[in-house]
């Protein structure tokens, strides 16, 4: 029988979202451990009838067909399927080997052997739709996270409440053991690339490495294990149509979460909840640019500022809001992020975003201010903002810096030429650093002679430079013979 008490029996059958908003709720605050197996196949069901088993109401009197098609879930099809992964899991692991309260690398490279020989040997990992338990039930597939997740659940149905998601932006891994100290590979990463699981993550391994994060994963508690299928539900009926209702139910669940707090350090759930509130805006909710905003603020304060994507989810709106500046800004803020990582095989992922940043969106960018002559003749465009010249700078000097030392190439030939193409859209007042309004006063327009080379000839390192400048000025501020111009306006030279 189903490991259900009576509580859980109450809120079925579900017919509508706020029946699910209910039942995530009391499992969220009942005092106990929130259960994971049972919330991943009621939300598996649910997506899966209302985009992969979607039934397109027939072509009957169109007006019967406004009301949304929520479907209603059985207790008895979540208990049916809730205890095959009891009974499956609980068969397939005998833990009197494994006597101590603390999961063991052994037990933990064992359940996940469980859950991998369980999948079968041929499907389309891409594919959607393959993140849940429901999936993992009735199909035997699940993606990279599915697999993880599904591993941190079986945990929990065997008793443990050490085993916990450790989350990248592109991986998940598990952490176990008294204070979590220990990390093990349970899932796959990418294309072609050998699993490694059973092994831990070491140091080496995640520095300076995107893929885990520096050394700084979400490491998730109970709860935010739950904001992670709720933040996985994914809404696509087809690659063109997301589900309105499913949409809807995410929303719903991810406030829940946020107003309980488990979303505060969970960077991209938080990202995730922007995108939909700009989709679908609730009343006295957070706007978008609230939520782009917490999501950096807890990176910073959480992990220490190295992960990427909130910048980017923020970019990607402020550019759809045609707010080009701030779009530049936060664009420009990711590459000063991951300019600190190397670029290794396994990053395809944050390499495509940033592909599609600099060869896409800046170009088209360019192109329709290129075509706002009000702002031309104005110069009120960014073509004309030295603030917006100086992020464009910062964002490839971060790409070009994430190069360096990288055993794998970032730049090609397309990233010159889209280069080429956008700085050349920039007025020539920016690019020179001649200032046209003449602010600085004495209208003197003589550009910053000196240049980063010293007497003899050669660059020196900056900060050698730097201590030379400052040295001069000293000498300048006593015998002032030094006849040293002001920079005028040039952006990226720091002195
Ligand atoms: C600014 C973007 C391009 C928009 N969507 C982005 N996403 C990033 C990945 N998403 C995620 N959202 C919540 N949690 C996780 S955990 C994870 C790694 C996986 F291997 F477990 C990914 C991810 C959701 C969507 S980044």
């Amino acid at each position: 029988m189903a490991g259900f008490r009576d509580r859980e029996k109450q809120f079925f059958p579900l017919q509508n979202i706020q029946d699910v908003v209910k039942l995530f709720r009391d499992q969220l605050t009942c005092g106990e451990e929130p259960n994971l197996s049972l919330l991943s196949i009621v939300l598996g069901v649910i997506e899966n009838i209302l985009t992969v088993n979607r039934a397109i109401p027939t072509e009957v009197d169109n007006s019967a067909n406004l009301e949304p098609i929520f479907p209603v879930v059985e207790l008895h099809t979540i208990e049916a399927l809730y205890s095959k992964f009891e009974s499956h899991i609980k068969r397939s692991v005998d833990l009197t080997k494994f006597p101590g309260p603390h999961a063991t690398r052994e037990l933990v490279k064992h359940v996940s052997d469980v859950i991998w020989g369980s999948l079968t040997r041929s499907f389309y990992k891409d594919k959607a739709h393959l993140q849940s338990l429901y999936s993992f039930l009735t199909g035997n597939k699940l993606d990279c996270f599915g697999v993880a997740f599904g591993v941190v659940a079986a945990f929990q149905v065997l008793g443990y409440k050490d085993v916990h998601l450790a989350l990248s932006e592109d991986h998940a891994w598990v952490v176990f053991g008294e204070n979590l100290a220990e990390t093990a590979e349970v899932t796959w990463h990418g294309k072609g690339n050998e699993d490694k699981r059973g092994q831990p993550i070491t140091a080496g391994t995640t520095e300076k490495s995107w893929l885990y994060l520096n050394g700084y994963p979400v490491i998730c508690t109970r709860e935010m294990e739950v904001s992670s299928i709720v933040s996985g539900i994914n809404l696509a009926i087809t690659t063109t149509m997301d589900s309105v209702e499913l949409g809807s139910l995410q929303q719903e669940l991810l406030w829940l979460l946020y107003d309980m707090g488990h979303l505060k350090k969970y960077p991209m759930a938080l990202g995730n909840l922007g995108d939909l509130e700009e989709i679908t805006p609730s009343e006295n909710r957070k706007k978008p640019i609230e939520l782009f905003q917490e999501a950096i603020a807890s990176s910073q304060e959480y992990y220490n500022n190295q992960h990427v994507y909130p910048y980017t989810y923020l970019g990607g709106y402020l550019y759809r809001k045609q707010d080009y500046n701030g779009a530049l800004q936060a664009w420009a803020d990711a590459a000063s992020v991951i300019k600190k990582y190397n670029y290794n095989r396994e990053d395809e992922e944050i390499y495509k975003e940033f592909l599609e940043i600099a060869n896409d969106l800046i170009p088209s960018m360019m192109k329709h201010v290129a075509g706002e002559n009000a702002a031309r003749i104005h110069h009120t465009s960014l073509l004309y903002n030295p603030e917006s010249y100086a992020n464009f700078l910062r964002f490839y000097d971060g790409i070009c810096e994430w190069e360096e030392d990288s055993p794998t190439p970032v730049l090609h030939i397309t990233w010159a030429k889209q280069l080429v193409f956008s700085i050349s859209k920039f007025d020539i007042s920016v690019r020179i650093g001649v200032d046209l309004k003449g602010e600085n006063g004495d209208g003197d327009e003589s550009e910053d002679s000196e240049d980063d080379e010293n007497s003899s000839g050669e660059t020196k390192d900056k900060n050698q430079n730097v201590k030379e400048e400052s040295s001069r000025n000293k000498t300048d501020g006593e015998d002032g013979e030094q006849n040293t111009t002001k920079a005028r306006g040039r952006v990226g030279r720091q002195k």
